[in-house]
């Protein structure tokens, strides 16, 4: 298999730090070129926009013009070129994670949003997109024995519950590249979903 784009969505502390890796050895396995990224980051300049926008205060459009001008350096320098190379490029999240937390968290206008996913990188999306879904309060319990709370993960349960619901909002207006994972349940679980899903497109 070459060339796929697959993306790990949910809010924080869902897992996806936990299972990307798993997921890139079993393609490799199968005998794939992968890259690993994530954003906001995955080159040095979004990486430093990406400790602007974990840290520092400001408003919401603010908020979405540096994660779509992070984007942009990422798409141009790093993804479109690994994509090109026919390598599979799996992301810790990327534009469904501005839906969800700017759209859906911040109440930020979703039809700006779409003009600027638009611009930063076209007809380009994900070929599978990978959400982890569990409660808020789930996945702040599992946060809270993890680390310290950057300014997203200082947020209280009812703005996870608003990112939750832009997630599925997205997976609503394009189904086809969604997979819907349960990752309330334990890690093998979890990454028992995981699988059948790449099992399932013979990945
Ligand atoms: N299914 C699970 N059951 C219980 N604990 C889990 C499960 N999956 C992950 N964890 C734990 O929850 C914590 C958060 O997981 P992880 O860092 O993978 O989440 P994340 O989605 O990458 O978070 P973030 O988006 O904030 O980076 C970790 O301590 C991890 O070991
Ligand atoms: C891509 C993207 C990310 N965010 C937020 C979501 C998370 O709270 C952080 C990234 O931290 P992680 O530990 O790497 O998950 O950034 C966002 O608000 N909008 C985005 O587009």
């Amino acid at each position: 298999m070459s060339g796929r784009f697959i993306t790990f969505e949910g809010i924080d502390g869902a897992g996806k730090s936990t299972h990307i890796e798993a997921l890139a050895q079993r393609l490799r396995e199968r005998g794939a070129e992968v890259l690993c990224t994530r954003e906001p980051g995955g080159t040095e300049l979004a990486e430093q926009l990406r400790e602007l926008i974990l840290h520092r205060p400001m408003d919401a459009l603010t908020e979405a013009l540096l994660v779509f001008a992070a984007r942009r350096d990422h798409v141009q320098r790093v993804i479109a070129p690994a994509l090109a190379r026919g390598s599979c490029v799996v992301c810790d999240r990327f534009t469904d994670a501005t839906f969800a937390y700017q759209g859906g968290g911040r109440g930020f206008d979703a039809g700006v949003l779409s003009q600027l996913e638009q611009w930063v990188h076209g007809a380009l999306q994900p070929d599978l997109t990978l959400w982890l879904d569990l409660p808020a309060q789930t996945a702040a319990m599992r946060r809270a024995q993890a680390r310290a709370a950057d300014r997203f993960e200082a947020e209280d349960l009812a703005f996870f519950e608003r990112v939750r619901a832009g997630y599925a909002a997205r997976m609503a207006a394009q189904p086809q590249r969604f997979a819907h994972i349960d990752s309330s349940l334990d890690k093998a679980a979890v990454r028992a979903q995981i699988e059948a899903e790449l099992e399932q497109r013979g990945w």
